[in-house]
């Protein structure tokens, strides 16, 4: 029996992650290849037509997973019935800027549309913030929304730690998949700490542990701590594919489970 789509808030849709993140929602890498989505895109105003665009090209994507399109600047009708939201609304940093350099402006978003989750979204919402500085406006979120439980407000760091497999992975040529049980501390911010001191690599003899196969030192710490500066230094953007399919990873192993430990 075909399941009950499941509806799916965007916030921010007509930016950057936003544009990445709607088609990977819509061929099922964030839900599974079986399970049909209604996606509910929010934005402002100002984005009101680029965000229409982007509807459109949904529509005209023919994704088959994909059974209805909301596009709005209504809070209320973007957030109401929705099961899982995935808050990227907001402004990124530019080059130069800490991510805390953009709390002033981000901030404010996250108190009302916390409020129009918190009234209007289906029971058992999942709320996953993308949008910098992502930990406070998670805890702002949870603040202003004391009725969604504390365990379903959560944050995207899940970037950071795909940043530390691709890291090892290069520097062992191996696939990512065959690097586990690597860990970041604190926050999506320069101070985080990528901990590989329980990482293990499989090999045809068995998992061994990375540190026995590589050196991580200060550099490779720095590397994944500074990764999103780099990527806007060399794009003149912020990261946007791999903070959309992180988002995706984040989303679909909290819903759908890991295959092992
Ligand atoms: N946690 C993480 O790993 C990552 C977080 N980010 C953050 O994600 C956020 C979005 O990044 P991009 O998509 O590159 O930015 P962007 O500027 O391309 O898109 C942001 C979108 O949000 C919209 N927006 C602004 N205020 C809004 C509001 N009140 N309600 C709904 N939409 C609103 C804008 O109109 C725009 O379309 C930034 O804060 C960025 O720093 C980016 C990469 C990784
Ligand atoms: O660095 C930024 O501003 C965007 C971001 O959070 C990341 O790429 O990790």
């Amino acid at each position: 029996m075909a399941k009950d789509p499941v509806r799916v808030l965007v916030t921010g849709a007509a930016g950057q992650i936003g544009y990445a993140l709607v088609p990977m929602i819509a061929r099922g890498v964030m839900l599974g290849t079986d399970q049909p989505v209604i996606l509910h895109m929010l934005d402002i105003p100002p984005a009101a037509e680029a965000l229409n665009g982007v509807k459109m090209e949904l529509v005209d994507a023919a994704f088959p997973l994909l059974k209805g399109v909301v596009a709005t600047t209504d809070v209320v009708e973007a957030c109401t019935g929705v099961n899982i939201a995935v808050m990227v609304g907001g402004f990124p940093r530019k080059e130069g800027m800490e991510r805390k350099d953009v709390m002033t402006k981000n901030v404010s978003i996250y108190k009302s549309q916390a409020s129009a989750l918190e009234k209007h979204a289906a029971a058992g919402c999942k709320v996953l913030v993308v949008a910098n500085p992502a930990n406070t406006n998670a805890l702002i979120l949870k603040e202003f929304a004391p009725s969604i439980p504390e365990k379903n407000i959560t944050c995207l760091t899940r970037l950071d730690h795909n940043r530390a497999l691709g890291q090892i992975s290069e520097r062992l040529s191996v696939p990512v998949c065959d690097v586990k049980n690597v860990i970041i501390w604190g926050n999506h911010s320069s101070s985080q700490y990528p901990d590989v001191n329980h990482a293990t690599v499989a090999t045809p003899s068995g998992d061994k542990p990375v540190r026995e196969l590589v050196k991580l030192n200060a550099e490779f710490i720095t590397t994944v701590q500074q990764r999103g500066a780099a990527i806007i230094k060399a794009r003149k953007l912020s990261s946007a594919l791999s903070a959309a399919s992180s988002a995706c990873d984040h989303i679909r192993d909290w819903v759908l489970g890991t295959t092992e430990v």
